[in-house]
């Protein structure tokens, strides 16, 4: 059987740009973009942050091959994703992996931007990633089309969520890669970003967001760098945390046990491997200004063509990332509070190590409600756009304009279990404008922690005023202060009546 549908080149509408020349970027270019932020707009420490986090000097320079993208049919692809869907379907239920029933229950809502990644987490028994990676995979027809042997499949998922636990993380762990897997799959199935794709790129996207984070070390590149980490040296201070995660992801693939990649050409592994790279480095957050600024660059020249598939990819991938600010409150909440903990263990770390405190660290000293409105404002809201700009040219690009197939949009992209179709007009497309869930979800987010922040500020000023402490008694040398304060205030009272006197006088 040839390939899952014929490669009939439509036309060559995502020519990509073919060797793509080094980006140098000038230092202090993206701080640019920080000036913009109004001084008194967010706190110092929110501004140091956003300075220390998302800038810093970066160059990349990548030679694309110079492939033609072919685009198939989409008919040919419902076809053969129908013909695939009948051989694999007898094929699945050989395989090793079998979900529980209340975890395939919960899978049912997989396409939804709302979906509860921490409820799969609960009755999966903390196998969130190894479900999802192994469902997904699936629904694609990718564990047929690259023929990946189960046992070999469930050793590889196995050895890949305890990899997520290895530093047991209150936030860069199986259930965060869980839930940028899962956001990056309602990307590529709701909104028509799939049908742009062949199934190698579709496999190197989930496989970037299955090992994005892997064996995070729930402590900043930052920290590697001051800290003089044994990775921040094998890494040369660049990109320390996210080589890191490719590396050893690659290492556990070339394991004989562990390779569900052992029947990939070598063509198809060179280019699966490509993409893997260059998308999980680009989640590494100091190249985030950069990389929205040359994204907006390209979506702006005329030319459709010129929209790179790779670095549209890598921007979806780090939107996915940064995402849980614009999904449901208590998911948002939750994530905070998750991170913030592991932000507050690696400043624990730092005072150890009299090192300074890095940016939100500080367990006694960090405006979170504030941080976050800093970090919806200047990061996510617009990232979040940007991609749905992307999205929008995608569309443009690969769902034709009218329904050829079937009139109606689908509805249920895909019974559960069942492999994917591509779909002719996704859920989340209208005409050729894909839906933005996230935008209400942000400003609701944002409205949140604006009204905590003011109740914070409230108890801060109280907290002075009173000079109380926590449990509510004058401090003793907060009683001194107190009355000198008060002394040098009427003093001042006094002068000022004897200038107005004066004056009055004169
Ligand atoms: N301040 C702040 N940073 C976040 C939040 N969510 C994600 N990030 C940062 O964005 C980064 C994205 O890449 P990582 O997941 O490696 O690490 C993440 C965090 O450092 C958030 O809610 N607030
Ligand atoms: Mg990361
Ligand atoms: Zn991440």
């Amino acid at each position: 059987m040839d390939s899952v549908a014929e490669e009939t080149s439509v036309e060559n509408v995502g020519e990509p740009v073919v060797g793509s020349s080094p980006v140098k970027r000038q230092v202090g270019e993206e701080d640019d973009e920080l000036s913009e932020v109004e001084p008194d707009a967010v706190p110092q420490e929110v501004r140091e942050w956003l300075a220390s986090t998302f800038t810093r000097q970066l160059s990349t320079a990548r030679k694309r091959t110079d492939e033609k993208p072919k685009f198939r049919s989409v008919a040919n692809a419902i076809r053969a994703g129908i013909f695939v869907e009948r051989i694999y379907r007898r094929l699945s239920s050989a395989t090793f992996l079998h979900l529980p029933p209340e975890v395939t229950k919960i899978l049912k809502r997989v396409d939804e931007w709302d979906f509860n990644v921490w409820r799969l987490h609960e009755v999966s028994t903390n196998t969130p990633l190894r479900c999802l990676s192994y469902e997904l995979l699936n629904r694609y027809g990718l564990l047929h089309k690259f023929k990946m042997p189960p046992a070999t499949l469930e050793t590889f998922l196995t050895q890949v969520e305890s990899g997520y636990q290895k530093y047991k993380n209150p936030y860069h762990n199986n259930v965060h890669a869980a839930d940028v897997l899962q956001t990056m799959h309602y990307m590529l199935s709701q909104t028509g970003l799939m049908n742009w794709l062949n199934d190698i790129e579709i496999l190197a996207t989930l496989m970037a967001a299955i090992i994005h984070d892997y064996e995070h070390t729930g402590t900043t590149n930052n920290f590697h760098v001051m800290s003089g980490s044994e990775t921040a040296l094998l890494y040369n201070d660049r990109a320390v945390l996210e080589n890191h995660h490719i590396c050893a992801a690659f290492r556990l693939l070339k394991g004989e046990e562990s390779n569900v990649l052992v029947n990939l050409s070598r063509e198809e592994y060179r280019e699966f491997r490509s993409l893997v790279i260059e998308m999980v480095l680009a989640t590494d957050m100091s190249s985030h200004f950069q990389q929205i600024k040359a994204m907006k660059a390209m979506l702006a020249m005329p030319d459709p063509s010129a929209l790179d598939k790779a670095k549209a990819l890598s921007l979806v991938l780090h939107c996915c990332d940064i995402s849980h600010p614009s999904k449901e409150w208590t998911l948002h909440e939750k994530w905070t509070k998750q991170l913030l903990e592991e932000f507050f263990r690696q400043g624990d770390k730092e005072r150890e190590l009299g090192l300074p405190y890095s940016p939100l660290c500080d367990r006694n000293n960090t405006l979170v409600a504030e941080s976050q409105i800093g970090f919806i404002d200047f990061i996510v809201e617009p990232s979040m756009g940007v991609c749905g700009d992307v999205l929008d040219k995608v569309a443009a690009l690969s769902i034709p304009a009218t329904p050829t197939i079937s009139e109606e949009p689908q509805k249920q992209l895909n019974e559960p279990g069942g492999p994917i179709k591509r779909p002719v007009r996704p859920s989340g497309v209208v005409g050729t404008e894909v839906r933005r869930p996230w935008q209400d979800y942000l400003a609701a987010n944002k409205t949140r922690w604006k009204e905590r922040a003011a109740k914070d500020a409230e108890v801060r000023a109280e907290m002075a005023l009173g000079h109380k402490n926590v449990n509510g008694d004058l401090e003793e040398e907060n009683e001194e202060d107190f009355i000198k304060e008060e002394e040098d205030k009427g003093a001042n009272e006094n002068l000022e009546e004897a200038d107005k006197e004066e004056e009055s006088a004169e």
